[in-house]
Order: structure tokens, then C-alpha cells, then sequence
């Protein structure tokens, strides 16, 4: 059976043994904590000190953030519900159920596994947020994809409307050393630094190269290339290693990743705090910070707004190669 349930029925394991792709992902949180892709090689990363019984987020994998990015007092626009939140909402430290029985790979190969979360039966939830919501998540394997889908149903029977939100997905991509790897094409594209208290800054380099220092920015998906000087950003990012790393066999992690997505996650975070700032990171373990670069796709520059009765969904595509 390609899908099935593992450590205790927390995981949900996603397996296409001819082409020994697998996925993991748990219930807590609905994070993918573990993507292997053709031939077994694992993509993601995963703190070797990362909680996983529950206490606390995940630190590592696919961590999804809803409905806030970082904490509430980060965003000058915040609607005032969005300041009982936790840092990067609540979705990552839920636990979410199964909403599909698990299936065998279909005809096109792939095999899926979808998740649900709802603030109906949720009290905890609908103390900090006063909305009848209901999440989905699908995660499909392919041969050299994962598929991740966020399906965010703002349900008529709502108290309050509309909902604003932000939502994410925080890819944390292993790399053989992250000082070397390079992340391309944001070119063009003005970010936010938030390591220089948000700062404005446009990208110019085609490839980043993060070379050690710590690097937290939001790159708002708008680009200079449209007629006007400004339109919809979203474009395809890839993520590559160092060639010279890529001979060593206990580092044979493949090329690099690919990662592609509906336009609703129009901005991009690039994630890494460095020696210094990762080193002090209780559960990430020593030097953890030079195995993952996070590239996290998300609509994170203001609030989506969303009426009663409507259904918002984004999509990320990552192919390994
Ligand atoms: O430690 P957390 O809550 O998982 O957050 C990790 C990082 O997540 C990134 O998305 C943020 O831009 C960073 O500012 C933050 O430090």
C-alpha cells in the first residue's frame, strides 16, 4: 500500500517503490517532514533536535504558516484579530486529520494524501480566531515531485466577515552547504529586510549567494519588467548546490530543487540565520544552519481578505533534479 500510516498512526507515509520516491508527512502541524524523490534522495531538511511529539513546531520539512507570518506586531497593516495570534498563526501546531481514505498510486503515478483542519470543532481556535474555517492540505508524490495544496475554505456560516490572512509554506531545502549554494531568479524584485528592521531593497543579482551571512527577506512579488514597472511576481525559483560539492558521495544530494507555484503565492522568503543567530536556535542542532536553505513561497505582503462562502487555493510545485 503506497499509503500508509507509520510511527504510532502520527505519519502518513507516501511511497512509489519503483522509483523509490517517499514522503512523510505528520499530522501535527500537516508538515512534510521527509521527501525523497527518484532514486531515494532526501530533499528536505530536519533538525536532528526538531520536537516531534507535539510540543512544539516542527523544525524542519514543510511547516505551512496561517493566518499570520511571523508575529502580529511585525505588520504595521494588521486587522486587530491578528494580534492574538502565535508567531506564524497556528496551522503548524494543530493537529490535523486525515480527510481522504488512503489510496494506491492512480493511473498517472502518484499517490496523495489530503488533510483537513477546522475552527468549527476547535474551541482553543476559535478563542484567538473568530472564524469558521476549513483548512485542506494535499500532498502528491510523484517520481521527482511533491505537490503541496492549501485549500482555505472561509465557511457561510461565519460570525465575521471577511477574513484576512497570510499563508506560507516553509520550505526548509537541504543542501550539501548552504554558504554555497545559490537561489535564482529574483532578480528585479524589491524585498523587505527584516534582519535591518524592513528595510527596502531591490534584488540585482540573477543568482543569491547567502555565503555565510544571515540572510531573512521578504521578497514582494512584484518585478520591474512589466510595462508599467510593476506586476504580479510568483515567478519560478531554483535552488542550486555547489558543483564542486557535488562529487562527494555522502553528499550526493542531486542538483538542486525547483520549485514553481499558482500565482496566490506571489511572494518569497529566503530564510537562513547564519552561524551565530542558528547556533543560538534551541532546536536546531550545531551547524544545522549550513544544511537547509529556507524558500518559502507564500501572500505575505499584506492580508488576503476573504468573504464568507469563498474559497482561496494555492499550489507549490517542487521537482527535484
Ligand atoms: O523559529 P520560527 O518561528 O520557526 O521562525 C523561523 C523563521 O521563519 C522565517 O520565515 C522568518 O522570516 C524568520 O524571521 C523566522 O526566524
Amino acid at each position: 500500500m503506497p499509503a500508509t500510516l507509520i510511527n504510532n498512526n502520527s505519519t502518513v507515509r507516501l511511497e512509489l517503490p519503483k522509483s523509490k520516491a517517499s514522503a512523510e508527512v505528520r499530522l501535527y502541524g500537516a508538515t512534510v517532514t521527509s521527501w525523497k524523490s527518484n532514486g531515494g534522495q532526501e530533499k528536505l531538511f530536519l533538525s536532528s533536535k526538531a520536537a516531534l511529539d507535539g510540543s512544539s513546531a516542527i523544525r524542519g520539512g514543510i511547516p505551512i504558516v496561517f493566518p499570520v507570518f511571523g508575529s502580529p506586531s511585525d505588520h504595521k497593516d494588521a486587522p486587530l484579530e491578528v494580534s492574538r495570534l502565535p508567531k506564524h498563526g497556528f496551522a503548524r501546531t494543530e493537529n490535523w486529520s486525515i480527510s481522504n481514505r488512503l489510496s494506491p498510486v492512480d493511473e498517472e503515478g502518484q499517490v496523495s494524501v489530503t488533510l483537513e483542519l477546522s475552527t468549527t470543532t476547535r474551541p482553543n481556535l476559535k478563542a484567538v480566531w473568530d472564524y469558521d474555517l476549513h483548512l485542506e492540505y494535499t500532498v502528491t508524490l510523484t517520481p521527482s515531485t511533491l505537490k503541496c495544496r492549501l485549500t482555505v475554505a472561509h465557511l457561510a456560516t461565519s460570525p465575521n466577515s471577511p477574513m484576512p490572512f497570510q499563508a506560507l509554506l516553509h520550505n526548509y531545502l537541504a543542501v550539501p552547504d548552504s554558504t554555497k549554494a545559490g537561489i535564482s531568479d529574483l532578480s528585479g524584485s524589491f524585498y523587505l529586510d527584516k534582519n535591518a528592521g524592513g528595510e527596502e531593497g531591490e534584488e540585482l543579482s540573477q543568482e543569491i549567494k547567502l555565503q555565510g551571512e544571515p540572510c531573512d527577506r521578504v521578497y514582494v512579488g512584484k518585478v520591474k519588467d512589466s510595462a508599467d514597472g510593476l506586476s504580479d511576481g510568483g515567478r519560478d525559483i531554483t535552488l542550486k548546490y555547489n558543483a564542486s560539492l557535488l562529487d562527494d558521495p555522502l553528499r550526493r544530494m542531486g542538483k538542486g530543487v525547483e520549485l514553481s507555484r499558482s500565482k496566490e503565492l506571489r511572494d518569497t522568503v529566503i530564510w537562513n540565520p547564519g552561524q551565530e543567530a542558528g547556533d543560538a536556535i534551541a532546536d536546531l542542532h550545531e551547524g544545522g544552519w549550513k544544511e537547509y536553505v529556507c524558500v518559502e513561497p507564500g501572500s505575505v505582503a499584506g492580508f488576503e481578505k476573504l468573504e464568507s462562502g469563498q474559497t482561496w487555493q494555492a499550489e507549490q510545485t517542487l521537482t527535484a533534479w
